[in-house]
């Protein structure tokens, strides 16, 4: 398919493959493994924490810290309540959808998964993938105009992700009885901040299928904006998967590779996958915070002793290290390890 410009675009979108097909071809099929995916495995309990109590010095923050601690250490997750942002995105014509489309120079726009050998397994999902944060480096030729207020509202809601990833980096280091600002310095000034509005098209076939792979996050964390309705969201704890309960407006806090870093693996990157719908579709948005690529990061010195050696090398673009190794079907953070 050809752009507006004259780009070739890459676009081969699985909304139109369910729409044409009642069974999704081989290339997304998985099969091989031990048995069929499950997609009603037992519902973990998240829990839901009030940031703003954690931002006194009262009994309660201290109450609330210890929440967020046990949570992070033992499931890497946790959620807030939020206000949704729009996704009326995906609804539009392909037509109108394609002049946002990712091209063959570019990871960001829409589009869905890159193909970049014959074996890969591909996701059920379609997405938009924008750059958001340090703002000089957004590409505006892939951010939708249509809807009409779309990039009012990413705007809003980046600057809102700004504060909250702040709150939440420093409760995380008091939660370890940290400096409030010891993980946040790590950052830099600016998060580098990337935004992916996911769309799952039902799926006949949700046992031989997924919306997204299994893998842990790159990121330091990760804001997911959760279907209101429809879940698919499944977390690996203890070797078994388990579903990510959706509570309408709230959003999902997990920890990326970065934060297990810093923590000195305290706090756990959890490994996590969708699993597709046979009825209905599911949109979520999903903002990952990381700090400035160009910094070094490593475990926190305050959390090495002889009793906690260090577990993790310091590191400079660990999302550069994590994409590498992503494509090779490995898990970065074994490859960062002492
Ligand atoms: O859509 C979801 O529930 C999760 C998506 C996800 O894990 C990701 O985009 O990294
Ligand atoms: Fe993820």
């Amino acid at each position: 398919m050809a752009g507006a410009n004259g780009t070739v675009l890459l676009l081969n979108p699985v909304q139109e493959l369910a729409v044409d097909c009642n069974t999704p071809t081989q290339r997304y099929i998985h099969k091989g493994g031990d048995e069929d995916i499950d997609v009603s495995p037992p519902v973990i309990d998240i829990s839901v924490i009030d940031l703003s109590s954690i931002q006194t010095s009262s009994p309660s923050a201290e109450k609330e810290l210890e929440k967020l601690r046990t949570s992070l250490a033992s499931c890497g997750c946790f959620q807030v309540i939020v206000h949704r942002i729009g996704r009326d995105f995906f609804a539009l014509p392909l037509k109108e959808k394609a002049k946002w489309s990712r091209t063959a120079e570019d990871t960001e726009g829409y589009g869905n998964d890159s193909e970049l050998s014959e074996h890969q397994l591909l996701d059920w999902n379609d997405r938009l993938y924008l750059v958001t944060n340090p703002q000089d480096q957004r590409k505006f030729q892939f951010w939708p105009q249509n809807p009409e207020n779309f990039r009012d509202i990413l705007q809003e809601y980046t600057e809102k992700i700004i504060l909250l990833n702040e709150v939440v980096l420093k409760a995380l280091s008091r939660s370890l009885n940290l400096k409030e600002n010891c993980f946040l310095d790590q950052y830099g000034e600016n998060p580098n901040m990337v935004t992916r509005f996911n769309y799952y098209p039902p799926c006949l076939r949700p046992d031989l299928t997924l919306g997204v792979k299994q893998h842990a996050d790159g990121s330091a964390i990760t804001f997911l904006l959760q279907d209101n309705e429809v879940d698919g969201l499944q977390v690996l704890k203890d070797d078994q998967w388990f579903s990510v309960p959706t509570i309408p407006n709230a959003l999902l806090v997990n920890v990326g590779d970065q934060v297990e870093i810093m923590s000195n693996g305290i706090f756990k990157s959890p490994m996590h996958r969708v699993v597709t719908n046979p009825k209905r579709e599911r949109t979520t948005v999903a903002v990952f915070c990381s700090p400035d690529p160009s910094r070094y990061i490593g475990p926190a010195e305050e959390l090495i002793s002889d009793a906690s050696p260090r577990l993790y090398k310091k590191i400079k673009n660990y999302v550069g290290i994590f994409f590498e190794n992503y494509q090779l079907g490995k898990r970065a953070i074994e490859a960062v390890k002492m």
